[in-house]
């Protein structure tokens, strides 16, 4: 792996102005911006002044001792990379340094090779973890706070099931319509348990080609197949620890099978091209949308794999089996949307409520989701009404043809409902009704619109 970290804001904390000479020489021949100071006195002032990514410190300052900078240091800036200088460097210090919070230490003399070898390492930490803080930060914009709530006496349940299973290692079945929480519902149970510090991954089993599913879970060795340039470890191993959620797992081949069942009895698999068993410590938990049984059934699924993922099985209810569900979590949605379009949206008026609660939902969350994000985008008051909601939910009024036995109000209110629906403006509305804005606006509260 190559390391080749961005340009670093560095600080040097050392009396001797060699030692500041040559290491600011080093560092700045690598591209990288330097400050160097004297004493403590100076480094909290440039830290106040500026943000550094490493610091070098002198432990031996003339008159104070370099290590109580180094709680201050941190203070001002918590992502800090310190490294201590040290002449003499023994155990006690470097670990008496390390707890008070520094990244490493360096003993004099030291080589420039040395230097270079260590801002690598750590340049590198530092940008991970820049990268951590722009993912967090992209996921909390794009991606609802998911709060496993309900207010069906069946889902809560559920959750209280699946809050427990998750403190155990029993192997977890999520059963139920595509998109109504199966992989949240996974997370959340990773995030419950012991596990929740280790990686979580998920693999979506029909999204990846038969032939390539094996080795995206377990592994490959470099030329077990053609295309297989370079070594890849495998979800398993990437996920040690932690927990794998199979998706879809009624779509995995037979042989795959197979391999999963011997991986979960024993703990061990192979990787493609391979002999040598591994081990790893990997919690499966899966999920399917068809029925399992039937596939037992038809020779598709093996029938000791089922009964080892089947201990504990959770039936995610569809969102028409919840309908106390759909306008808490609409509301969720509208808010989140809101936010993240920069509008000022407070909700939904009541006949896009009722559209929303007597809609059947067969996409479910994910449906009731992308709706509300269209909704808000598209919007323009300060609520959402049934305008704003897709055909799918709303239907297009079904238009009589001139000369059926209907009432002349109702041809005018839905020629005034498609006309309002195709304006961009009232203004432009009731330009191409041929009526002033002032008719427009009694119309419209004649019939409801
Ligand atoms: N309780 C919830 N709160 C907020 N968002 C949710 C909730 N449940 C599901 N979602 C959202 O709905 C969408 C679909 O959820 P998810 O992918 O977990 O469904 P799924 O059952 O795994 O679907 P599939 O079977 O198609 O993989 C996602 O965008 C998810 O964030």
């Amino acid at each position: 792996m190559t390391l080749s970290p961005g340009i670093l804001n560095i600080l040097i904390v050392d009396d001797e102005i060699n030692i500041r000479k040559t290491l600011a020489y080093c560092l700045e021949t690598e591209g990288h911006s330097v400050v160097a100071v004297a004493d403590s006195q100076g480094a909290l002032r440039e830290a106040k002044q500026r943000s550094f990514d490493i610091a070098f410190i002198d432990l031996r300052l003339e008159g104070e001792d370099g290590m109580d900078l180094i709680p201050p240091l941190l203070v001002e800036s918590p992502w800090l990379k310190i490294v201590v200088i040290t002449a003499n460097a023994t155990i006690e210090t470097a670990v008496e340094a390390m707890r008070r919070g520094a990244a490493d230490y360096i003993e004099k003399p030291f080589t420039s090779a040395q230097v270079r070898l260590l801002i690598r390492t750590l340049g590198h930490i530092r940008d991970l973890e820049n990268e951590i803080t722009v993912l967090r930060e992209d996921r909390r914009r794009f991606a609802p706070e998911v709060l496993l709530q309900s207010r069906n006496p069946q889902m809560l349940k559920i959750i209280d099931m699946l809050y427990k299973a998750a403190a155990s290692e029993a192997m977890i079945l999520l059963r139920g319509e595509s998109g109504t929480g199966k992989s949240v519902f996974a997370r959340t149970i990773h995030g419950w348990s012991r596990r929740a510090k280790k990686p979580m991954m998920i693999v979506s089993c029909p999204a990846v080609p038969s032939e390539l599913l094996e080795s995206e879970l377990f592994g490959h060795a470099k030329g077990a197949f053609t295309g297989a340039v370079k070594e890849n470890p495998g979800r398993i191993a990437a996920c040690e620890g932690g927990t794998l959620f199979l998706d879809e797992i009624g779509d995995m081949a037979l042989p795959i099978q197979a391999k999963l069942l011997r991986f979960i009895q024993d703990k061990e698999y192979e990787r493609l091209g391979e002999t040598l068993s591994r081990k790893a410590n990997v919690r499966i938990i899966t999920a399917t949308n068809v029925n399992l049984e039937q596939r037992v059934a038809e020779g598709r699924f093996r029938e000791d794999l089922f009964y080892r993922i089947n201990v504990i099985s959770v039936n995610v209810l569809p969102l028409r089996e919840r309908r106390d569900d759909i306008m808490p979590i609409a509301r969720d949605f509208c808010k989140f949307f809101s936010l993240a379009n920069h509008k000022n949206i407070e909700g939904f008026d009541e006949r896009a409520e009722r559209a929303l609660l007597e809609y059947s939902w067969p996409g479910n969350v994910r449906e009731l989701r992308n709706a509300i994000e269209r909704a808000v985008i598209l919007g323009s008051g300060d609520r959402i009404t049934e305008d704003d909601l897709p055909e799918s939910i709303v239907p297009a009024i079904a238009f009589p043809g001139i000369g059926d036995a209907v009432p002349l109000a109702t041809i005018e209110e839905l020629h005034i409902r498609k006309i309002l629906k195709k304006s961009p403006s009232i203004q432009e509305a009731a330009g191409t009704l041929g009526i002033d804005q002032a008719t427009l606006w009694r119309r419209r509260k004649a019939y409801g619109i």
